[in-house]
């Protein structure tokens, strides 16, 4: 990536959130989730999704109520809770995916439907999650590598301002990402 490296504010990166024996008995977890298709502009990605509590529709941006986390993931909400500060209730969504040989994460900014911190897992592969801002000279740019166990947190800056994305990762991996609703409840005011 061209730029000038600069750390964003913000962001936070804990290894080993989990111990490799939980890792083992959630990849268990995860393997018996039924994952969705993401289509964003008309084009099936090659992750698969899961939302849990809340259910975002990246054709309309609106959110809808989803299952209820599943009782095994309780215990990784708390603890991505506890790294980034915020109470486990305002954790609202969660949304597992699921990352096959190759399959990425393009540029974005997570939705703005979602309130200002996002903590996240890793289970399996290790991959490297990228961040950007700026244009031509002042292209600020960073890296992380997320090794399987290690959890982050994007809030500040690297929440609002910074875009990310996930180069094609090299074997199967999984995300659990924890997201705050802006708003009580969608549709209220
Ligand atoms: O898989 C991850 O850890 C990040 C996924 C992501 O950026 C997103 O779902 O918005
Ligand atoms: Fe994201």
């Amino acid at each position: 990536m061209r730029g000038v490296h600069e750390r964003p504010e913000g962001l936070t990166y804990q290894p080993e959130l989990i111990s490799q024996d939980e890792e083992r008995s959630l990849l268990g977890v995860l393997a018996g989730i039924d994952f969705h298709e993401v289509r964003m502009h008309g084009q099936v990605a090659r992750r698969t999704v899961r939302h849990f509590g809340y259910d975002y529709d990246y054709g309309s941006f609106q959110l809808t109520e989803a299952e209820a986390l599943p009782a095994e993931l309780h215990e990784v909400r708390r603890r991505c809770a506890e790294i980034a500060g915020v109470a486990e209730a305002s954790f609202a969504q969660a949304l597992v995916t699921r990352y096959p040989p190759g399959s990425v994460i393009g540029w974005h900014r997570d939705a703005p439907a979602f309130g200002p911190t996002v903590a996240g897992l890793s289970l399996g592969a290790a991959c490297l999650l990228r961040f950007r801002r700026g244009d031509a000279e002042d292209r600020r740019v960073y890296e992380v590598e997320l090794l399987p166990r290690s959890a982050y947190v994007l809030a500040g800056a690297v929440r609002s301002s910074w875009q990310h994305s996930i180069p094609p990762v090299p074997d199967l991996r999984y995300s659990v990402t924890f997201r705050q609703l802006r708003r009580s409840r969608p549709g209220s005011s």
